[in-house]
């Protein structure tokens, strides 16, 4: 079972003294052959009736994961950027997050000549820790007059409220990885 299996590939990682707290490592999913496989169609497998037309994903994870779900979907994948990444010109649709898990206000962005009415959009992403890339991505769709049809995660820990906001789908919860190794 896919699920059993992102648990046991999943690590978190102690960056030393000043840091205070264990930071995730999901290196090990990309690593595995059986979860590069099957990622894809498990999210897509979480909206069985979406018919996404576009998987719209943020740097960096985003940029692995959200082809495999385009692939599984038969859609197209978007990059969304983080401004300050490589992309900051030409027909880019931003919109500002509020305080992400790390504090930071980013904005994100799309190329706004990629996307419009008619696209249905299936959000991707490894980990929902606040919910504000995402949140801000639901927002460059809505404007771009794109269709959200739902946000497919891997890891979900943001509260319920954000989680019903983006119509979220998670194939694991924080629970999932109490009991995970450390190392
Ligand atoms: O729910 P939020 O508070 O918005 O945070 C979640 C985002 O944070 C992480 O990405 P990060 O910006 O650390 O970049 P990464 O993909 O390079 O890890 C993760 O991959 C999500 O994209």
């Amino acid at each position: 079972m896919l699920s059993r299996r992102l648990v046991e590939l999943f690590r978190w990682i102690d960056p030393g003294p000043d840091s205070g707290h264990l930071v995730s490592d999901t290196s090990g999913w990309w690593r595995d052959p059986e979860v590069l496989a099957g990622i894809g169609p498990a999210l897509t497998g979480l909206f069985p009736a979406a018919r996404p037309t576009v998987v719209v994903a943020p740097e960096v994870t985003g940029l692995l994961l959200g082809p495999l779900v385009a692939m599984a979907a038969g859609a197209g994948f978007l990059p969304a950027y983080k401004d300050g990444g490589r992309r900051r010109v030409g027909a880019m649709r931003w919109a500002e997050t509020p305080p992400d898990y790390r504090g930071r206000r980013l904005r994100m962005g799309v190329d706004g000549s990629l996307i419009g009415p008619g696209d249905r959009v299936l959000l991707v992403d490894d980990w929902v820790a606040t919910g504000a890339q995402l949140d801000a991505l639901d927002r460059v769709v809505r404007d771009s007059g794109a269709e959200p049809v739902g946000t497919a995660a891997v890891v979900a820990t943001c509260p319920p409220y954000v989680a019903e906001r983006l119509r979220l789908r998670a194939l694991l919860t924080g629970d999932d990885l109490d009991g995970a190794a450390s190392g």
